[in-house]
């Protein structure tokens, strides 16, 4: 079994090779977004209508996930971005209204959000980056612990879907994780959906 001490070497192994993934497959938001489109088709497994889904804005070699965001806006459905709120250390992660061509701006760590006007909300399905996953759904990010956190809050109110975007290589046998863990309920990769918990 692998121990959580082993995360932050994983971390640089997985930034590494993600990196290599998103130069040979730079279309891989737009594939992405075909593939989650049919799938989600071929097993009419759409969240309800007045679900509010929420995406993110992509650094470094993340998958772009605005294809299939927009693939959602297209149908109706209300989106949402985080915004990392509070000064310092000690940013908050919460989510804001959004519309694809809304105006944005620079927040922490240079990730656009959006601006403090728009409202927040508690979105019911949240599209999130990653450096890794395995087949039970546990994730790796950068170690902020942001969307950890963030779930934990909504799902005490809500029942709340995370599904993680990658590429298809990030997956690994197993992750080691902790009891603050929030589990994935799938990945939406480049070679097709992986569904873990619930059915999407
Ligand atoms: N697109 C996106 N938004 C997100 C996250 C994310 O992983 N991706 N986060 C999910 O938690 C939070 C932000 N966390 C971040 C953590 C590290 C770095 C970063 O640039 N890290 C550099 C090292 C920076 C340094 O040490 O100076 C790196 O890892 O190379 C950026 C954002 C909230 N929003
Ligand atoms: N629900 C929580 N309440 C308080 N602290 C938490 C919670 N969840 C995570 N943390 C803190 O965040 C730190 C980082 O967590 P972890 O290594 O799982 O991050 P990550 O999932 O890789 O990062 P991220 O979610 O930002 O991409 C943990 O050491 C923990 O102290």
């Amino acid at each position: 079994m692998l121990m959580a001490d082993q995360k932050p070497l994983l971390r640089n192994e997985m930034k590494r090779r993600r990196a290599a993934f998103a130069l040979s497959s730079p279309l891989a938001g737009d594939m992405l977004a075909e593939i989650a489109e049919a799938h989600l088709d071929e097993h009419r497994a759409w969240p309800d209508r007045d679900a509010i889904i929420a995406g993110y804005w992509p650094i470094q070699s993340e998958i772009n996930p605005f294809p299939l965001l927009q693939i959602f806006e297209e149908r109706g459905y209300a989106l949402a971005l985080p915004c990392l709120v509070g000064e310092g250390d000690g940013f908050r992660m919460i989510f804001r209204r959004f519309s694809l061509g809304d105006h944005l701006v620079s927040g922490p760590f240079d990730i656009h959000q959006p601006a403090d006007e728009a409202d927040e909300i508690a979105p019911d399905v949240v599209f999130m980056p990653l450096l890794a996953f395995d087949g039970q759904g546990w994730r790796l990010g950068y170690g902020g612990g942001y969307y950890d956190r963030v779930l934990a809050r909504l799902r005490a109110q809500k029942d709340v879907k995370g599904y993680g975007v990658a590429f298809s290589g990030q997956q690994l046998a197993e992750i080691p994780f902790e009891v603050h863990d929030q589990p994935l309920d799938g990945i939406f990769t480049d070679q097709g959906v992986i569904q873990v918990r619930s059915k999407v």
